[in-house]
């Protein structure tokens, strides 16, 4: 009842009318001779005239018609308002006579006190819109060449939105939200996306770079985009985004639009010495006008270096071809974005903030002896300097006139302090800010919540659910193997312990794809262990691609073709970035060394809103309660305790 819809019902209210006939001929008798002198009724009309119009003319119709009728009178008029008014709406228009409507801007600026952010009460008139287009002017900014045709409230373009649509991205993520207009700003502007895991940062920076790409996909000119991974696995998964979006086109030689720099291609370096091209050589000739280029930094630095080789050499240097020397001159040229997937990890921003607190450190006890009077020499830890990485190394040699005259475009789910002074010292920038714009989902309540503990969470996504499971050590009988050392039994009843606690969480969960990272314990191990268990879909890194008939296509999102559940192992240093479809539960099988590994293990689940819990082993040693403690403390995580026989359980 809050929105009554109104009914206007007509209810015949003549009800001493007399009847109607049954048929016409009868309703004409009926009217018979006198009908003129009657209405349809029957009722007697007055003969006088003036009496009848006056009649008639009280019968007004109801206002809602009245004005209806005013309405589409002057609707349907044609509207030239060349008629010489004089209102203050024909002056306006007499104005466009002297200064007429040519561009764009001009339609805009003649609109603009009937956009909705004009303000209403503005007078309409000439001099008001040569206001405006003063104040156009002044804050003119260079166009947006961003086609409109709207991906939720990003304006994305009709053939990108219908294709997010289709591959079942029906809106964008807040950080997709906030990255877009400034990454497409016509003024080129640096940026770091800073937000949890699994919340579409590839999307985020991918999506205003191909809406910039001039020329579109067959248009941007080969090596127009740089993207930095740390590893070839997460090059390849951008390679697959960017085939979704801009699929291969078979009429153009079905290349991706995406090259991803991996191992080269032995079938291009020759056996014999004449033959042999260099492996920076065999990636210039693979790479055929790809727009995007993806790779690691090691890779990516013997691409560039062979690249400038050959552009200056290429009159000299009789094993180059015209197509090489015109692929090396394009990516020299062309270059206008570089991303740094996974930022802080390229920067190695984990090992400059450790040294750094590890100087700091040294500085306390220093003066904590000065000022003491104990004169034992001080137990110094050997300080590990912070080398410069592959990453920084690129971007120092890379053989462009400048990195100012490229976007940088960073992304990671940990940024901190660190890592964007690391930038700005690269960038040679006055300050932080000045060095890139940071962006960051920030619409999760957390970012803003009082609890402290609340706010630290806020690297991780919502909905993980995060849980320890202690090691029963007890449930393995001592290894008495003479072959062993006493280290190695210990190791091996520690390891067999650890498979089957793991073995006993999986059975009591859900059937749903896990990933497993097994820590010392390797990869193969646990694969071992888990084929001859019985489970049929074992995957590690090297059967995720889905080339080998056995393993169907991990993009597969429908679980009909899965021989069992999927069951990923994989190592640690590859955990970046990975999106593996449906994952629900991440095993780490012993407490990550930082905050920062925790947080893109643990990340692998839980993705774009859905459900996912991490479950961390935890043998009852010292040093692993303690890394689990500084984990929990740091990320203001509280975890879920999976109940085990052995009495050792620990509850943080
Ligand atoms: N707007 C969206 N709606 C639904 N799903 C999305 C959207 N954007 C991206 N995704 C999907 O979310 C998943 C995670 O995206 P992505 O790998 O970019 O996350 P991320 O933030 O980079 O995570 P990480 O920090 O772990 O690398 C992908 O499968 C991607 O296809």
């Amino acid at each position: 009842f809050q929105n009554p819809t109104v009914y206007v019902i007509r209810i015949d209210t003549n009800l001493h009318a007399a009847p109607r006939s049954s048929s016409p001929s009868q309703r004409n008798k009926s009217r018979g001779a006198n009908a003129a002198n009657h209405n349809r009724r029957g009722h007697e009309l007055r003969l006088n005239k003036d009496t009848r119009i006056k009649k008639k003319n009280t019968k007004r119709a109801p206002r809602w018609e009245r004005e209806g009728d005013q309405l589409y009178a002057e609707i349907s008029k044609q509207i030239t308002r060349d008629d010489g008014g004089e209102d203050e709406l024909s002056a306006y228009f007499d104005a466009l006579k002297k200064d007429p409507i040519e561009t764009v801007d001009d339609v805009h600026r003649f609109l603009k006190p009937w956009t909705s952010d004009g303000s209403g009460d503005e007078a309409v008139g000439r001099e008001n819109i040569a206001r405006q287009s003063v104040k156009a002017e002044e804050e003119k900014e260079p166009a947006n060449n961003a086609p409109t045709f709207m991906w939720g409230s990003l304006p994305v373009g009709p053939v990108l939105a219908s294709r997010l649509y289709a591959s079942g991205r029906s809106s964008p993520t807040d950080v997709q939200k906030g990255a877009f207009p400034i990454i497409t700003q016509a003024k080129r502007t640096n940026a770091i996306i800073a937000s949890p895991t699994g919340t579409g940062k590839t999307l985020a920076y991918l999506l205003p770079l191909l809406c910039t790409s001039p020329g579109g996909q067959f248009g941007e000119g080969t090596g127009g985009v740089l993207i930095v991974t740390p590893t070839i696995e997460l090059a390849c998964q951008i390679q697959r985004e960017v085939n979704v979006l801009w699929p291969p086109d078979e009429t153009k030689g079905g290349y991706s639009a995406c090259f991803a720099v991996g191992d080269v291609d032995d079938s291009q370096t020759g056996d014999d010495d004449s033959d042999w091209t260099s492996p920076g050589r065999s990636i210039l000739k693979s790479i055929t006008n790809s727009p995007i280029i993806a790779g690691t930094p090691k890779m990516l630095r013997m691409l560039y270096r062979e690249a400038n080789y050959v552009s200056s050499n290429a009159k000299i240097d009789r094993t180059i071809s015209s197509d090489e020397a015109t692929t090396a001159r394009a990516l020299l040229t062309n270059m206008r974005a570089i991303v740094l997937d996974e930022a802080d990890r390229l920067l190695r921003t984990e090992a400059v903030a450790r040294e750094a607190a590890e100087r700091k450190e040294r500085k306390v006890a220093q003066r904590m002896v000065e000022e003491s009077d104990d004169e034992s020499p001080i137990k110094k830890k050997r300080l590990i300097i912070a080398r410069e990485t592959q990453t920084e190394m690129l971007l120092r040699d890379l053989p462009i006139p400048s990195l100012q005259d490229v976007q940088i475009i960073c992304a990671s789910a940990t940024v901190g302090r660190t890592m964007r002074r690391q930038l700005m010292q690269i960038l040679d920038a006055p300050s932080a800010d000045a060095a890139a714009t940071l962006i960051t989902g920030e619409d999760d309540a957390r970012v803003k919540s009082k609890d402290s503990e609340r706010r630290k969470s806020v690297l991780l996504p919502e909905k993980l659910q995060h849980s320890y499971k202690v090691v029963d050590l007890d449930a393995i009988e001592d290894i008495e193997d003479e072959g062993m050392s006493v280290a190695e039994q210990n190791e091996e009843r520690m390891t067999r312990a650890t498979v089957k606690s793991l073995w006993d969480t999986i059975s009591s969960l859900e059937a749903k794809p896990i990933l497993i990272f097994p820590g010392k314990i390797g990869v193969e191990r646990i694969q071992q262990e888990f084929i001859a268990m019985g489970l049929e879909d074992v995957r590690t890194l090297r059967n995720l691609d889905g080339a080998s008939p056995e393993y169907p296509p991990i993009e597969s999102t429908n679980p009909s073709p899965w021989k069992s559940i999927p069951v990923y192992i994989i190592g640690e240093r590859f955990a970046r970035g990975l999106d593996l479809p449906n994952v629900e539960y991440v095993a780490m099988l012993s407490p990550p060394s930082s905050a920062a590994g925790y947080t893109h293990m643990a990340g692998r689940t839980g993705r774009v809103g859905r459900r996912g819990t991490a479950f961390t082993f935890v043998r009852p040693k010292n040093n692993e309660v303690k890394r689990l403690v500084a984990i929990a403390e740091t990320l203001g995580i509280k975890f879920n305790v999976v109940s085990s026989d052995s009495e050792t359980d620990i509850h943080l």
